[in-house]
């Protein structure tokens, strides 16, 4: 059978497209403009088409679900060096009649010894091609130039073994990027462990990193192995780690340093393997001029920074994810958003970025029932007109909007009290996504608190 490894067709002729029809995947070869100039039967069928109707279709209305031409070489996910085979996994809007779009892994590969920059998409469906609810959740959503940019770079990065720093706002999809690199990297199949520096005390910290030994402290009643070595083989994302305390940030830089770490409590050093993703949405850079984080270990952590844009300096993406998470939400029946939702939702400043989003849309697929959503489903938690962007130093305070019951915490390592959880989940009738959200925290840190304090009690 034809392989992408092996020997492409060269032009696409009629024999061409008889040998594309052997390919059971649905296959597209795109021009130098990336628009498409053969497909085969799948592919129709996969974008319920006719195989007429794909011809001169560009890449990103087609794949992307944008508008306009292709945006160029540096912005285009396809873009492919000559020679260059990859497998690139992202959410194509691959379309049906019922609006719904699919998660596809794509492999991509420029078409051998064609002087035209034809390149070859082979849409690998997740699953046997259903749905699934790991790859929905984990995907990527927005084709902006700004998400287009930077998926290009993740995607660049990721089979490296390179030290990443993804920095941004809160709810800006930090994590979300981070899972994505781990997807794409050759370590894909081992784990991805995830620590949040702000959800951890001072004496934890080290204790969760580094595991210890029997005995090491008191409590510790048999030997616990630490996060580094759970992701041997696999990716440790370390998030919020600017609220990692200096004296651990010396202990986590000779980790890096000699890949390998020592518990608590123990003698002997153990090399460990583990690929680190740190982010934060503090300014590292400010912080070490204060003193506050460690010089060499800002360096050492971004040795590669990706800058993730608040969902304001990304508006095209506003639609395609709130239409990703009414499907999320089970409004599949719902879609497409009417254009006064759309309009409504883009004009908004969301300066709880995505996360903000996800909860108004969940809400009102919630209100709206089994009809469309409408406008007065729409319930924005900040009325705020468009704002200037937050001083770094001010985001934390700002990211989820100051019309709240009671303002945002600083979020510190000790700043969510139990009296604050507790006023935020009653305020919430329960709901610990809004709770969340009126603490200006993740869902995920919010958990992380109320295990804490649960093995407190
Ligand atoms: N591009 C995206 N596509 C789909 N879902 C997204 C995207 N970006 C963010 N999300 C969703 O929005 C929510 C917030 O994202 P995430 O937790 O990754 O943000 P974050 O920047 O890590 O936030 P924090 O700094 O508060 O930890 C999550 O539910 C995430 O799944």
């Amino acid at each position: 059978m034809f392989s992408l490894h092996q020997s492409p067709p060269p032009l696409v002729h009629p024999d061409g497209q008889q040998v594309m029809e052997l390919i059971p995947e649905p296959f597209l070869i795109l021009d130098g403009d990336h628009r498409v100039v053969a497909a085969n039967q799948a592919a129709a069928d996969l974008f319920s088409q006719t195989r007429g109707m794909l011809m001169g279709q560009g890449c990103q209305e087609l794949l992307f679900g944008l508008s306009g031409a292709c945006p160029g070489d540096d912005a285009c996910p396809l873009t492919l060096q000559p020679g260059e085979v990859r497998v690139s996994e992202q959410r194509v809007e691959a379309r049906n009649h019922q609006g719904r779009s699919r998660p596809l892994k794509i492999r991509l590969s420029r078409m051998a010894g064609d002087a035209e920059g034809l390149v070859g998409l082979q849409l690998l469906a997740e699953n046997g091609g259903q749905e699934s609810k790991g790859a929905e959740t984990s995907q990527v959503v927005g084709r902006s130039s700004a998400m287009s940019r930077l998926m290009h770079v993740v995607e660049r990065v990721a089979p490296t073994s390179a030290t990443v720093l993804l920095l941004g706002e809160s709810g800006v999809g930090k994590e979300r990027v981070a899972e994505h690199l781990h997807r794409c990297s050759e370590r894909a199949d081992g784990p991805l462990v995830v620590v949040d520096c702000s959800a951890l005390g001072e004496q934890l910290i080290e204790a969760e990193l580094f595991g210890y030994e029997k005995g090491a402290f008191t409590g510790a009643d048999r030997r616990k192995i630490g996060l580094f070595e759970a992701a041997q083989g696999g990716t440790l994302f370390i998030d919020e780690v600017g609220e990692m305390p200096l004296a651990m940030q010396s202990k986590l830089l000779r980790a890096l340093e000699a890949s390998r770490i020592r518990r608590v409590g123990g003698t002997d050093y153990i090399d460990v393997d583990a690929r680190v993703v740190a982010a934060t949405h503090r300014d590292l850079g400010a912080m070490v001029a204060r003193g506050e984080f460690r010089e060499d270990l800002y360096y050492r952590l971004a040795a590669f920074p990706v800058d993730i844009p608040p969902l304001r300096e990304r508006r095209e993406d506003i639609v395609a994810l709130a239409e990703h998470f009414l499907e999320q939400a089970g409004g599949a029946h719902q879609l497409p958003l009417s254009r006064s939702v759309a309009e409504l939702l883009t004009e908004y400043p969301f300066p709880g970025n995505v996360r903000e989003l996800k909860n108004i849309i969940s809400r009102a697929a919630i209100l709206a029932g089994s009809g469309p959503v409408l406008p007065e489903h729409i319930a924005f938690q900040s009325r705020q007109g468009p704002a200037a962007p937050p001083a770094r130093e001010d985001r934390e305070m700002r990211a989820d909007g100051n019309t709240l019951p009671f303002p945002p915490p600083r979020r510190t390592r000790n700043g969510l009290t139990r009296e604050r959880i507790r006023a935020a989940l009653e305020a919430s009738d329960g709901h610990r996504a809004e709770a969340a959200q009126r603490l200006g925290v993740s869902e995920r840190t919010l958990y992380r608190h109320l295990q804490r304090l649960s093995e407190v009690d």
